[in-house]
């Protein structure tokens, strides 16, 4: 349950059935490298046609192998990139192009998680001027010292000591700096938490500890996570729902057991498999090949669907180029031709 007298618990239970976040038909494109000297820059598409929603106080696990897009889904969600198709909305609100005083309200409500508790954490900063400094940025506090009770409160929530407040970031673990990373994103009381890959830079055995922290966190302050991910094992234990991102496209999202139990689109059993095959006359050769083995050109031959080289469901020979990312029941979406919708 939400403990609504901690003074960092989300305090805007405006209207708990609404999704905190619902993304709809989410499209991103970058500028990649000119063709030819003075030409137009390349377009990536590094995002297609994504919706989806998150209740509030649960996880999203985004899951996908490198380049499919998660990071910038999660740099959109944040605005910290320009949208070219689609909405974002948080909260009830269209954030898709919001500016000024609005963008920055709205750093205070999404906060990000980075990845690296090394690189993240500036090194010439004592561990309470890294936690303090959003709240001094923001008009909160006036000085540091004024904010040292309410970062000791934070310290308190992480599980670290308060002497450790006067200390440099050098001087402690990955698993403490990613605690102290965490705090320093708890500090503006945010409604919503982007976590990039939060524990892939950390040890193995200190994984398990952070993930523990971030569900024991949710709870106590009713905080909604976005949980980026390659690890499948880190997904499946923190994640409500789980959604499958591939080269730009979500290709399946439902409940975490119905991913892990029944997943429908060829795409997440490959990725759930994920044994690779030595033999490459055995290796599949389309979208369905682990990103090592792909071909930078796709070779299937003809047209039809992109990952037919991996579904069992047509018997390899679905014709249909584009599939819908449609609902196939109780809040399962495959895109794909063949799961049945209702
Ligand atoms: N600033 C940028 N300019 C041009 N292309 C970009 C930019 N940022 C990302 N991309 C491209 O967008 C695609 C998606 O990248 P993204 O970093 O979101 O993937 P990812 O799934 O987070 O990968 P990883 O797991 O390796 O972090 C990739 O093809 C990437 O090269």
């Amino acid at each position: 349950m939400t403990d609504q007298s901690n003074r960092f618990a989300t305090d805007h239970p405006v209207a708990p059935e609404m999704p905190i976040l619902s993304v709809r038909g989410l499209g991103v494109t970058f500028d990649g490298e000119r063709e030819r000297p003075f030409g137009p820059p390349k377009k990536i598409q590094a995002l297609e046609n994504i919706t989806f929603d998150l209740a509030r106080g649960k996880t999203l696990g985004l899951v996908g192998e490198s380049g499919s897009g998660k990071s910038t889904l999660g740099r959109a969600i944040l605005r910290r990139l320009p949208i070219s198709d689609g909405r974002v909305i948080f909260d009830g609100k269209d954030i898709s192009n919001v500016k000024g005083e609005a963008l920055r309200r709205l750093t205070r409500d999404i906060q990000l998680i980075f990845q690296d508790p090394y690189t993240s954490l500036n090194p010439r900063m004592k561990v309470l001027e890294l936690i303090a400094e959003p709240l001094l940025v923001h008009g909160i506090v006036s000085s540091i010292e004024e904010a040292r009770d309410q970062v000791g409160e934070l310290m308190r929530l992480v599980n670290l000591p308060l002497d450790a407040l006067d200390r440099f970031p050098h001087g402690f673990s990955g698993g403490q700096r990613q605690r102290i990373g965490i705090a320093r994103a708890l500090a503006l009381k945010p409604r919503l938490i982007i976590a990039d890959e939060p524990v892939s830079a950390l040890d193995v055995s200190v994984r398990a500890q952070v993930v523990n922290l971030m569900q024991d966190l949710q709870q106590e302050l009713g905080l909604t996570y976005v949980f980026i991910a390659h690890d499948l094992s880190v997904v499946r234990h923190i994640s409500h729902d789980i959604a499958i991102l591939h080269r730009g496209h979500m290709v399946e999202m439902a409940d975490r057991d119905a991913i892990y139990e029944a997943p429908e689109h060829p795409y997440t059993k490959v990725l759930l498999s994920a044994v690779p095959e030595p033999d490459p006359a055995l290796r599949r050769n389309g979208d369905c090949a682990p990103a090592a083995h792909r071909p930078p050109e796709l070779n299937l031959a003809g047209p039809g669907c992109r990952y037919r080289d991996c579904c069992d469901k047509s018997g390899g020979h679905c014709q249909r180029e584009a599939p819908p990312f449609a609902r196939h029941g109780g809040g399962h979406w495959a895109a794909c031709w063949h799961v049945s919708t209702d």
